[in-house]
């Protein structure tokens, strides 16, 4: 008698809901009118965020209405910008999948747009130790989003504080695993021919990538680290913004460490699923204040897709990320993710550079 793989019926979902939203951003992307606004931290927000939002969050109320969610984006902009809120309307009840049957699955289109503000403001949970929660990025890099640089779709579980399964949905990646990790920033890659990359994860099952949108969920691929033994030929990425992560302490690290290659900088978990699949090798994210705390979203689903591909996911302390602690990484500082065969080295040179030893 088979018994159905762990979570399986929340990694489809995942992949489905990441799929549909993924479609909707495109849709965003190819229009003119992004409805860009500057939050309270002047950080951009799009119709394409928060029409993700309330696509991913619809699925999960359907499927899953116990769970708690932890989102980025709430409706209270909206609520005062009706305008607003009606381009966000028009774009999810008119975003679908093709398969009817996929769309059965995920509920269906979301009833009405007072019913979408309401499913966006669900993401508002705290988080913590104990339950099912879900953490959703719906767009993670909106500024690689606006550019046409990388972003991603980003969902997972979390269960009692442990990530069970991780969604990563990244349009603008190469489909091609081998491809060589490439900073496109503006480089018109959007939507081009073999972009479009799903990454997943489940806890003790290992990793996949497969085609974004096209083709059935089961193509998945298993993905894995690239087994490095000289760290001169490793290459390493980190966020193209200097004030996501210190770049100038990156460089010294990777100069300590003989890394010759010049850093690839990209926004958003792409970094992850790109370190995930062999394309890169060493993720570096080295805190620039000591005030911001990391968001669990822009974290969970890349973590656990790089620790199951073979990687170690730690902070600058050496600690695993504690996705129970609420709706940020409180406890945690920085990100330093890497095969395992290298971690304690690269850990090493990070805390001899940062004065952590
Ligand atoms: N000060 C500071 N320090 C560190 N991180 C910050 C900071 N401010 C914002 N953020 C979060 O960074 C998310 C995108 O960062 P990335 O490194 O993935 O991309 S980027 O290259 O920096 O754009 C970005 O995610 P999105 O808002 O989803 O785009 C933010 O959550
Ligand atoms: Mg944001
Ligand atoms: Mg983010
Ligand atoms: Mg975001």
């Amino acid at each position: 008698m088979s018994t159905a793989a762990p979570y399986s019926r929340e990694l489809q979902i995942a992949q489905l809901a990441v799929q549909r939203a993924a479609i909707l951003t495109k849709r965003v992307f190819h229009d003119s009118a992004k409805g860009t606004v500057s939050k309270s931290d002047a950080s951009p927000v799009t119709i394409g965020d928060f029409g993700a939002q309330a696509l991913i969050i619809s699925a999960l109320k359907h499927n899953f209405p116990q769970d708690q969610i932890v989102a980025e984006e709430e409706a209270a902009a909206l609520r005062s910008d009706g305008a607003l809120s009606s381009q966000i309307w028009d774009l999810v009840k008119s975003t679908s999948l093709e398969s009817s049957e996929a769309e059965g699955l995920l509920g269906g289109s979301v009833p009405d747009e007072s019913a979408m503000l309401d499913l966006i403001d669900l993401g508002n949970s705290a988080g913590g130790r104990s339950g099912r929660v879900w953490t959703l990025d719906p767009i993670d890099g909106t500024k690689g989003f606006l550019r046409g640089g990388q972003y991603a779709v980003c969902l997972a579980l979390l269960e009692d504080g442990d990530v069970k399964v991780g969604v990563i949905g990244c349009p603008n990646l190469p489909v091609d695993d081998s491809a060589p990790l490439t900073a496109d920033i503006g480089s018109n890659a959007t939507d081009a021919t073999g972009r479009g990359v799903l990454f997943s994860a489940v806890k003790g099952e290992g990793a996949t990538s497969r085609p974004l949108t096209v083709g059935d969920l089961a193509d998945g691929k298993k993905i894995s680290m690239k087994p490095i033994t000289d760290l001169a030929s490793a290459s390493f990425c980190e966020s193209v913004e200097a004030g996501h992560s210190n770049q100038s302490e990156s460089a010294q690290i990777a100069q300590k460490l003989g890394i010759t290659n010049p850093s690839v900088r990209m926004d958003s978990q792409a970094k992850y699923g790109s370190i995930a699949r062999g394309a890169g090798d060493i993720y570096l994210r080295l805190p620039t204040s000591k005030s911001y705390q990391e968001k669990i979203w822009d974290h969970a689903g890349g973590d656990l897709i790089v620790r199951e591909a073979g990687g170690e996911v730690t902070d600058t302390k050496g600690n695993r990320l504690d996705f129970g602690v609420g709706r940020t990484l409180a406890s945690n500082s920085g990100v330093i993710a890497a095969p395992k065969a290298v971690h304690a080295k690269v850990l090493d040179v990070v805390q001899e550079v940062l004065g952590l030893k």
